[in-house]
């Protein structure tokens, strides 16, 4: 993924509110400042009820708010002070695709895209339109009524009627949350391509550690309606202590460039900071940057390099921490990647995580500072 995240905030907002009790006779209120990238993906992440869903009608203005506040990108979209310069949920422009996809049904898909065009806040010119039909993949799809698309060209669908409102912000509230795994896989390298090919900066909201892996630069943690934790996703999702880290998901995201390929062995190596690997060619082109994950059960430890095993990626490590896992027969153990070559640019490298018994840990003698050689097997590299 080559878009690299914009540091200083482009959305900036607070919003505070306390809603009626609802029917299980809980009240919930929401306090956040918001200061967020003007560009790429910013993950959401949350426990149900944190107040995911919530924060983007607040953003989107369908929400009440006792005090809210909003600049999208030097533009005020909110004004606690003045509601003449707050502007109205209909004039602001931001596209937002839910759960489900709801089209009109007695619509054809372009008549569902051409009524999105219509309420455009910009007319939309006709090359800008095909370029988001090809983008979502929906050309051959246009003439279909919704019942006759699948879930997944559902959703592309709606992907690009958000779209062509020309929106200068992207709300997406768990949009692959109804397709199955399968769907999911099929979607995913489209929102990829939208978020590689425009620049429009995108809220999403998820429960699934592959999706915000795949797709978010930053991340936010929201629990009991705040903002409990913030930062870049690569580096929130190397801890091991971010809280959606859970069990057999726990893992890193690495940003990895293409640097050579096998053909023979339909593989690429992937250089990152902390050291270069072998994945299985999926026709990434040589010098592109893409995103890896690497799941912690995926890593096993050795004390000397193991050429005779089928593991492809070895690399020189030092143990940083060991950690208890919420298993008592795991540990977790924090590792960096150390210079093999006198490479003093690797002590700044990602850090990967191991998940190990706790029985490997003790027959290893680990210990904070040990060196060792993690081996990471290529088909566990997920991209
Ligand atoms: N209209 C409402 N009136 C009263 N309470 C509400 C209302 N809408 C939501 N809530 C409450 O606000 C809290 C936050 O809800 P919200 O839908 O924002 O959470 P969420 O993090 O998006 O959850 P999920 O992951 O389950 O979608 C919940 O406790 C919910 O019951």
């Amino acid at each position: 993924m080559s878009s690299r995240l914009q540091l200083s905030p482009g959305i900036i907002g607070r919003f505070l509110l306390q809603l009626p009790r609802n029917s299980t006779g809980e009240t919930f209120s929401l306090d956040v400042n918001l200061a967020l990238p003007g560009r790429g993906v910013t993950g959401i992440f949350g426990t149900s009820g944190s107040g995911k869903t919530t924060l983007l009608r607040c953003v989107a203005g369908l929400q009440p708010c006792d005090h809210g506040s909003l600049v999208v990108n030097g533009d005020r979209w909110q004004c606690p002070e003045n509601k003449r310069n707050t502007l109205p949920v209909h004039r602001r422009p931001l596209g937002f695709v839910f759960q489900q996809p709801s089209l009109f049904p007695h619509l054809t898909a372009e008549a569902n895209l051409a009524f999105a065009r219509k309420r455009a806040h910009e007319k939309i010119a006709e090359p800008e339109y095909r370029k988001i039909v090809d983008l979502m993949g929906v050309g051959h799809l246009l003439n279909q009524y919704p019942s006759a698309l699948s879930g997944g060209e559902q959703q592309r669908i709606a992907i690009a009627r958000a779209l062509l409102i020309k929106p200068r912000l992207l709300l997406m509230d768990e949009p692959l949350a109804s397709l199955d795994q399968i769907r999911k896989r099929e979607i995913l390298p489209y929102l990829e391509q939208l978020h590689r090919n425009l620049d429009i900066p995108v809220l999403y909201v998820s429960h699934s550690v592959e999706e915000i892996s795949r797709l978010a630069d930053h991340l936010l943690l929201m629990e009991n309606g705040k903002i409990s934790r913030e930062g870049a996703a690569t580096e929130l999702l190397s801890r091991i202590d971010f809280p959606v880290q859970l069990g057999d998901d726990l893992g890193v995201v690495l940003e990895a460039q293409i640097v050579e390929r096998e053909n023979q062995w339909h593989l690429v190596k992937a250089r990152f900071s902390g050291g270069e690997l072998w994945l299985r060619d999926s026709g990434e082109a040589t010098g592109e940057t893409i995103r890896l994950r690497i799941l912690a059960r995926d890593i096993s430890l050795t004390r000397s390099e193991d050429h005779h095993s089928s593991i492809l990626n070895r690399l020189p490590v030092k143990v940083l921490e060991i950690c208890s896992d919420t298993d008592p027969a795991m540990v977790l153990v924090r590792l960096q990647p150390r210079p093999g070559n006198g490479d003093a640019r690797l002590a700044g490298a990602t850090p990967l995580i191991a998940r190990i018994t706790r029985r490997s840990a003790h027959q290893l003698y680990l210990s904070e500072g040990c060196e060792l050689c993690a081996q990471i097997k290529s088909v566990a590299i997920v991209k």
